[in-house]
């Protein structure tokens, strides 16, 4: 199958928009997963927010329950089991969030290094936002006020995920092929995801939108998830040093009627050879301000928020992992995973059809752990906000 994930040099853009905009244009359109270099961050820098991240997610879980995950503001610290203490809410009135502070207990510096990792990565999004609105032929203006990451308004955020080393009952599943993905198959709801991973941790593979026809998922804002077309072969696509992997959300597709791919992607458990310790990853959202309208020219998706995208993806997820029933984590879990992945070798178009069901619904959510802040509550971090 032909997914050729390409390599977009983005330096110098004022002097090359034209060529940046043509190329990543292709990239989005194509299969909707590129790498981007020239970006001008050094190796340090990812290192530092690196180190910063593991500091916080090392620390016992009371601790890190102090900052429980929010639905409505997506902050907060995700862990395994902490979804049902939720805190604070969405202020639909006056468009804010009820306050949450930045874990005090990490310090000034600790904030300072995610800030300004996220002042750096977000000018990424920018640059790559706009080659892709003059490449489309619209106003590039319109993402400086629509990202403005200074505005209260701003739900841009960065995570921290952290995947567990395996366990030797995960290691002996494995190798009964009955070991579930690291992170579930997923397309983002934000407009553009940029994710660094360290050299080495390998496992995020790939199934490009433009390989399934049906977008009508993607217009049910929140669900999508539940409700995943097959992947009939993911592709793997391994950290390269020095690039960032970026890759178009669901708002994107929205905005451009579909024109640009939001693409399903997952972690998979390591295999026969992948190392086994721990893995981390740091993906940066980026998403409009909260009352920022997005509508493509031909309204072909109804207009949804920044609002929308950011808090319809958190309480989809805590709707998911909080069901009574545990429907979708018993599937997870079944014989039916390796089953799966046999009738799939053997044949994929007579196994989807013969299953019936969708392939997310046999995956879990996996053990990522997450922690995710805002670049707002530098402002002041007893101040109320998002
Ligand atoms: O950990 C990774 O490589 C991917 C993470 C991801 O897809 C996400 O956080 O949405
Ligand atoms: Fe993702």
């Amino acid at each position: 199958m032909g997914r050729k994930i390409i390599t977009v040099d983005i330096s110098d853009f004022e002097e090359r928009k034209q060529e940046i905009a043509t190329q990543l244009l292709e990239a989005s359109k194509d299969v909707g997963f590129f790498y981007i270099g020239g970006h001008g961050i050094p190796e340090e820098d990812f290192e530092k927010v690196l180190k910063a991240g593991q500091a916080f997610l090392a620390l016992p879980d009371e601790v890190k329950a102090q900052w429980p995950f929010n639905p409505d503001s997506y902050l907060g610290h995700r862990g395994p089991d902490e979804l049902e203490t939720v805190t604070g809410g969405y202020d639909f009135k006056n468009q804010t969030f009820a306050g949450e502070e930045w874990p005090e207990l990490l310090g000034e510096e600790w904030r300072n290094t995610a800030l300004d990792f996220q002042e750096k990565v977000h000018k990424v999004a920018v640059t790559i936002l706009k080659a892709l609105f003059i490449a489309l032929g619209r106003d590039e203006n319109i993402i400086d006020d629509a990202f403005d990451i200074t505005l209260e308004e701003n739900p841009s955020f960065v995570a921290w995920n952290y995947y567990p080393p395996m366990t030797e009952e995960q290691e002996a599943a494995a190798k009964n092929g009955k070991l579930p993905p690291r992170l579930h198959a997923h397309a983002d709801m934000d407009v553009l995801t940029i994710l660094y991973q360290r050299e080495g941790d390998n496992g995020l593979e790939i199934a490009p939108g433009n390989e399934i026809e049906d977008l009508s998922l993607i217009e049910d804002v929140g669900n999508a998830w539940n409700d995943m077309p097959v992947a009939r072969e993911w592709t793997p696509l391994d950290p390269k040093p020095g690039l960032l992997t970026v890759n178009i959300g669901d708002g994107l597709t929205r905005w451009t009627d579909g024109l640009l791919k939001s693409t399903y992607h997952r972690v998979h458990a390591p295999k026969e050879g992948d190392p086994k310790g721990a893995r981390y990853s740091i993906p940066y959202f980026v998403n409009p301000k909260l009352n920022y309208v997005i509508q493509g020219p031909e309204k072909r998706f109804s207009p949804v928020t920044g609002f929308d995208l950011l808090s319809k993806t958190g309480n989809a997820y805590v709707a998911r992992k909080n069901d009574p029933e545990k429907t979708w984590q018993k599937k997870a879990y079944t014989g039916e995973v390796a089953d799966l992945s046999a009738m799939l070798a053997a044949n994929a178009a007579t196994a989807v059809e013969a299953l019936g069901y969708r392939v997310t619904a046999l995956q879990t959510i996996g053990c990522c752990q997450a922690l995710f802040t805002f670049h707002n509550s530098r402002v002041d971090n007893k101040a109320p906000r998002y």
